[in-house]
This record gives structure tokens, C-alpha cells and sequence, in this order.
């Protein structure tokens, strides 16, 4: 079997260098481009301590797509950032496997299209991590029979998007089982701002951001007399990689733009 060719953006981050680990310690995955604002033309594998890789950094995408000729794009780097990515490795019939955040629902029926178009499949996944998947689809599952809910996440203080991408996501797929419901106090009010936290699809929804914190998230049902809470702790940035390659293989069987690692596993 032909290894599956992948570049990496955002290589040198919190995600990207433990993606970049995952790949050199796969056998049928090989790296062909690495890709950052910083250390231009130094050796990914030396920045990142895990030993030479033969890969130079470049802060151009288009260059390491022409360069490495990918069949995959990896990409996790910046919510202002990743359209632009997307639309580079879509047009050059590269498949995208992204997990950053902060892309709209009109954003990616686009990308859909563009995908489409181009005869080639995407994967967009907010939350890698497959107990953090489990969590959102069970969370659906409750929403059900205790349709009142508000979800609460905890991230590092370096998080760029509020709130997650999980939330929003765990957000809507709970929208689609539930019926439409007003929750709380009809005539609950807000004395300091914010303080009942964001508002999405029915529900609030609440940011925590310290440091100390990886990426947490707590989905809180209530009824009388009962309370019921799904809750999922990624400890460190390796939780995320089992999907991150899954996404890369399933990318490789599918035509268009997946939303969400659930859509790819047997659940
Ligand atoms: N789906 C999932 O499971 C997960 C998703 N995420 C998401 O992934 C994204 C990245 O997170 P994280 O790794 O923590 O972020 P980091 O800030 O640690 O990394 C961002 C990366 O993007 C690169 N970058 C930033 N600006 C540019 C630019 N202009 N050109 C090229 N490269 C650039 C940075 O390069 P440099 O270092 O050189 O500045 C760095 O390599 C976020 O959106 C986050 O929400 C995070 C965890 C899990
Ligand atoms: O920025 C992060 O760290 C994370 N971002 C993703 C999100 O926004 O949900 C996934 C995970 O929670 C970590």
C-alpha cells in the first residue's frame, strides 16, 4: 500500500508538532511539508526535539503543496487562517483534515461545494478526541428526554475562539434531537452582562479560560429531582491524535465535506 502523503499546517503549535509525532511514528503516513509563521527553512523534525525529518519549514502553504505534491492537508493554525488554507489545498486537489475552529455553517457549505467540485473529500472535526466525540453524541441522546441543558467548557488561556468549537458543535447536534424549548425564568434577567453566558440553538452556553487547563467540557441535563452531567477531560494533546488519523485515512474513501469525526465512526 502507497503511503498516504501528508503536510502539516500550523506544524509548530501545540497540535501541529504532536501531529507531526503521530505521522513519523506511522508506517503508511509520510510527511512531505511543514508549514509555520516562524523557523523558516529550519527542520521541522530539530524544532520540535523528535530528530531530523529531511522536512524544511516554509511560512507558504502553496509552496509546500507545489513542493510535496500531498494528498492530505493537516491543518491546525488560526481561525483567520484556515479558510484560506482549505480553499489553497482544495484547489490543488488536496484533501483537507482540519481541526481548527472558528469556521461558519456558510463557510463550510462552500468548502462543501468546493470539494465537490474538485472530486476530493474533507474532514472538518471540532474535538478529535473520540471520548470527547462520544460525549457530544451522547449528549444528543439525553437532550431527548432532558431537553433542558447548558453546556460549560474549560480551555487554556491561549484559546483564540469562544466559545469552542466542541460546544457549538455539541450545541447543534443537541438542537436536531430535541424539541424547540424555552428554558430558565421567563422573566430571568441579566444584572451584570454576560453572566448567563452565550446563547446558541436554544441553550447557554459557558467559557471558562485558565491556565492549567487543556480542554474540558461538561454537558449539564436537569429535571425534577435529577440532574445528569456528560463530562470529557483531554489531559494532554496526544488524546487528540487516534482521530487525526482516522480523519487522514476516511479522508482518503470520501467525496465532500465531513462535519464531525462522528460521521466517519461506526456509532
Ligand atoms: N479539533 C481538535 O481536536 C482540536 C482543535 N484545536 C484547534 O486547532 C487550532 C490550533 O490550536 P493550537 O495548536 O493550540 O494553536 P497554536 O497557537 O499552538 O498553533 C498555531 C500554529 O499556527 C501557525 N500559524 C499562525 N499564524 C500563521 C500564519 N500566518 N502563517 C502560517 N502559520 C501560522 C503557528 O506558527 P508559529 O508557531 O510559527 O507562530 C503555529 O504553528 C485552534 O483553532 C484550536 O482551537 C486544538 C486542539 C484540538
Ligand atoms: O483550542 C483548543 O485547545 C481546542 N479547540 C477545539 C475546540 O475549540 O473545541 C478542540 C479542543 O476542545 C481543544
Amino acid at each position: 500500500m502507497n503511503p498516504i502523503h501528508i503536510v502539516v499546517a500550523g506544524a509548530t503549535g501545540r497540535m501541529g508538532r504532536e501531529a507531526i509525532r503521530m505521522i513519523a511514528g506511522e508506517a503508511h503516513f509520510k510527511l512531505t511539508g511543514a508549514v509555520a509563521r516562524t523557523h523558516t527553512g529550519e527542520d521541522i523534525g530539530e524544532v520540535i526535539g523528535i530528530g531530523a525529518q529531511e522536512i524544511p519549514l516554509t511560512n507558504s502553504l502553496g509552496e509546500a503543496l507545489e513542493l510535496g505534491q500531498p494528498d492530505v492537508l493537516v491543518d491546525f493554525t488560526t481561525p483567520s487562517l484556515v479558510r484560506e488554507h482549505m480553499e489553497l489545498a482544495i484547489d490543488a486537489g488536496v484533501r483537507p483534515v482540519v481541526g481548527t475552529t472558528g469556521l461558519t455553517k456558510a463557510e463550510m457549505r462552500e468548502l462543501d461545494e468546493r470539494c465537490r467540485e474538485r472530486g476530493i473529500g474533507g474532514i472538518i472535526a471540532p474535538n478529535f478526541a473520540i471520548g470527547a466525540v462520544l460525549m457530544m453524541v451522547f449528549a444528543a441522546k439525553a437532550a431527548k428526554y432532558l431537553p433542558d441543558v447548558e453546556i460549560i467548557e474549560k480551555h487554556h488561556d491561549q484559546k483564540l475562539d469562544a466559545p469552542s468549537g466542541t460546544a457549538l458543535k455539541t450545541a447543534e447536534l443537541i438542537f436536531r434531537e430535541r424539541q424547540e424549548k424555552k428554558q430558565g425564568h421567563p422573566e430571568e434577567k441579566e444584572i451584570l452582562e454576560g453572566a448567563r453566558g452565550g446563547y446558541r440553538d436554544g441553550f447557554r452556553i459557558h467559557s471558562v479560560r485558565l491556565p492549567g487547563l487543556v480542554a474540558h467540557q461538561e454537558v449539564l441535563f436537569g429535571g425534577p429531582g435529577q440532574l445528569l452531567t456528560l463530562r470529557h477531560d483531554s489531559m494532554n494533546r496526544e488524546s487528540f491524535m487516534p482521530g487525526v488519523k482516522l480523519a487522514v485515512e476516511e479522508v482518503m474513501k470520501h467525496t465532500g465535506l465531513i462535519y464531525g469525526l462522528e460521521n466517519v465512526m461506526d456509532l
